[in-house]
């Protein structure tokens, strides 16, 4: 029996790629087999996370847009996802305006152009109190000391921008343990949700280098929301000053954050890579 064909788009950003499925014009019940499918980067298309562009639920907002990591797990936000969002609805006819509002499950995100390829997104207020992390800890503190698994000691700071996100500085991020270490903190009691694990190697006070061990996913090229996460810890550990350059193993974003009750401001790139369509079943 032949089945229906999907339509999508193969976008990233610095490196953090996506399937973008447009269900403003047919609407999308996305299974755990077709996610799988459509994540797999050998039997399928191959993305770290799928984007789904929605009709808006109400009318503070242009567009919904739901996230689903590799794994198949809903999460409430992907930052870099976000960017390749506002590309796709100029490209794809949905909406001309120069900046546009998008509702996530955790979050209200504004988007606008930048330039051909770059956009900067309103990513909102960080929240640092444990219990919005979710994270276990008696009160909020900057930084945190977890006890792993071996019973070695490990300082982290954590912040959620929508999605939780543990942070830890290293000297350098190459040598960084990021898999072991990223794997050990995502199963950590401390974590209900698990959580995504930035690696933050600080070159001076203007500019760093990133890796990221993804919740749902892995290591990506590129997280924009860990980005985000990372500049806020490194400020409030007052090693960053307000605007960053973060540097990632697939490109570079510049991440904004006055401070305490400040929203976050993300620049980066935004590219699509080829569209294409899938038979689904087969
Ligand atoms: N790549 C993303 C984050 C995607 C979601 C994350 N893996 C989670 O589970 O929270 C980004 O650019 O922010």
């Amino acid at each position: 029996m032949a089945g229906m064909k999907l339509q999508f788009t193969k976008m990233h950003g610095a490196g953090n790629d996506f399937v973008v499925i447009d269900a403003t014009r047919r609407p999308f019940s996305p299974t755990p087999a077709l996610l799988h499918r459509l994540a797999d980067r050998r039997f399928g298309v191959g993305c770290d996370q799928i984007l789904v562009v929605e009709p808006p639920s109400a009318g503070d907002v242009d567009f919904n847009y739901r996230i689903f990591n590799a794994d198949g797990s809903e999460v409430g936000q992907c930052g870099n996802g976000s960017r390749a969002l506002a590309r796709y609805v100029r490209e794809h006819g949905l909406s001309d305006k120069p900046r546009i509002r998008v509702r996530t499950a955790t979050s209200v995100l504004e988007l606008a152009q930048v330039d051909a390829s770059h956009y900067c997104v309103d990513m909102g207020v960080p929240r640092l109190e444990p219990a919005q992390i979710p994270f276990k800890a008696a009160a909020r503190a900057a930084r945190y000391t977890l006890t792993l698994d071996n019973g070695e000691p490990l300082e982290i700071g954590v912040a959620s921008m929508g999605n939780p996100h543990a942070v830890i500085r290293v000297e350098d991020v190459d040598l960084a343990p990021v898999h072991e270490l990223g794997r050990a903190l995502q199963q950590h009691p401390a974590f209900p949700q698990s959580v995504n694990v930035g690696f933050l190697q600080v070159q001076a006070r203007d500019r760093v280098r990133l890796r990221v061990y993804e919740r749902g996913t892995g290591e990506t090229l590129a997280c924009g929301s860990g980005a985000c996460a990372a500049v806020v810890v490194g400020r409030l550990w007052g090693l960053l000053d307000e605007k960053v350059k973060v540097v990632v193993r697939g490109g570079e974003l510049e991440i904004q954050w006055p401070g305490e009750n400040q929203t976050v401001l993300m620049t980066g790139p935004a590219e699509t890579v080829f569209e294409g369509e899938i038979e689904w079943p087969n």
